[in-house]
């Protein structure tokens, strides 16, 4: 079973994972997880981390010239914040008043080191850098197989919902290389953000993510667990900040008649008429494209103040500010792509338990290839 495991803290020396699990065969290179880590870097709202750090991976283990062997993967990535840090004493950064909505309470009522900055360390948005460039190395292999994921960001702070599109070309491309038609409202985004960044406040947003190239017959219903909806949903709202998820459009307002999708065989082959479903079914994949929409809440570190308690004295307050993006929907939408990524590739390889890319690619080509088991 494809697995990982990450670790490092935001101000840390490092943030590591180990992929397990990976078929053999496969060219994956550092450089385009660098493109995938310059994609989380970007986006407008961003606060004044990003301008520290220049995010990149070392590949340590499980590759021969640049082909994956079966072997477990290591990367490494360094946080160069660190270097500001390294030398300052548990005075110079401790932290006794939560921030609501983060996990600085939680933290400290479960691990009770008496220092919120142990909690802030490793719940913080940081380690999203290196689950992306986890991503950013199933979506190689997913991508030698014929499949894509895109994303955009959909609305902030509840506007342009269902009505409008947002899209950042410095983030996503050229407009007319992507596969999903768009609308540059990138004016309207930049005003929303200065004007919150104005107030002291922050902003959330909905974002939609797709694959398109997705065998059929991925997930199973025989098992709660291995239905591929359950399963992306899980890997979605574990995002830091993410806090509804929905599979097919969360907007719609359809009756049954109008939401499900028909089916027709046309020259020979199952076609559906549309893709209410997101591409899911009964837990498994029915080959159309897979639509995962996430809502990232506002981020819980605002300026403006709010209730908050000093926990040493135990003593009323206002929380405390610590640097924070205003907004963080477009890098969080380069995470949501390549969390579903890893998420896809998972679930991939335990429907057809490939051990190299020879097998995987023998039985995906019989899986797109059948209609039914009735002709
Ligand atoms: C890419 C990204 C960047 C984020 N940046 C910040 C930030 O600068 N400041 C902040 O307070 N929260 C930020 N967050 C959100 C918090 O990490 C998140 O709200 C917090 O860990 C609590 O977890 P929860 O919201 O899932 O409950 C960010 C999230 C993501 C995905
Ligand atoms: C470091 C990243 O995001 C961070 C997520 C984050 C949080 O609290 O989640 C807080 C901020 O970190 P800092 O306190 O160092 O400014 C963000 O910059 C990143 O995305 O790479």
């Amino acid at each position: 079973m494809l697995r990982f495991l990450d670790a490092g803290e935001s101000h840390g020396p490092a943030l590591t994972a180990i992929v397990e699990g990976l078929p053999a065969g496969f060219a994956v290179s550092e450089e385009k997880i660098h493109e995938e880590l310059r994609r989380r870097q970007k986006g407008y709202g961003r606060g004044g981390r990003m301008a520290i750090e220049e995010d990149r991976v070392e590949i340590l283990s499980g590759l021969a010239k640049g082909i994956t062997t079966g072997a477990p993967v290591t990367l490494l990535l360094r946080n160069r914040d660190y270097e500001n840090w390294k030398n300052l004493t548990e005075e110079d950064t401790a932290v006794q008043v939560p921030r609501p909505g983060h996990g600085d309470l939680t933290g400290e009522f479960k691990y009770a080191t008496g220092n919120l900055r142990n909690s802030i360390e490793r719940s913080s948005a940081r380690e999203t850098a290196i689950r992306t460039a986890v991503g950013a190395l199933c979506r190689q292999i997913l991508e030698e197989l014929g499949m894509t994921v895109r994303s955009k960001v959909h609305s902030l702070y509840g506007l342009f919902d269902g009505e409008a599109d947002l899209f950042d070309e410095t983030v996503y491309g050229k407009i007319e290389e992507s596969p999903m038609r768009v609308l540059s409202r990138e004016e309207e985004f930049k005003t929303l953000v200065d004007s919150a960044k104005r107030e002291g406040d922050t902003l959330g947003g909905w974002i939609r993510a797709s694959l398109r190239g997705c065998p059929r017959g991925v997930g199973s219903f025989m098992a709660y667990d291995r239905r591929l909806d359950a399963q992306l949903a899980f890997a979605a709202m574990s995002i830091q900040g993410i806090k509804e998820v929905a599979v097919g459009n969360p907007f719609h307002r359809l009756t049954g008649a109008q939401y499900h999708d028909g089916i027709r065989m046309e020259e020979g082959k199952l076609k559906r008429l549309s893709n209410h479903a997101g591409g899911i079914e009964g837990g498994i994949s029915n080959g159309e494209d897979i639509e995962l929409w996430a809502y990232m809440k506002p981020i819980p570190s605002v300026k403006i103040k709010l209730p908050s308690v000093n926990l040493s004295t135990g003593e009323n307050t206002d929380s405390r500010y610590e640097r924070s993006d205003v907004t963080a929907v477009v890098p969080g939408s380069i995470v949501l792509e390549n969390v579903l990524a890893f998420e896809i590739l998972k679930a991939v390889l335990l429907t057809f338990s490939p051990d190299n890319k020879k097998e995987l690619e023998a039985a995906l080509n019989y899986r797109n290839t059948r209609q039914g088991d009735f002709r």
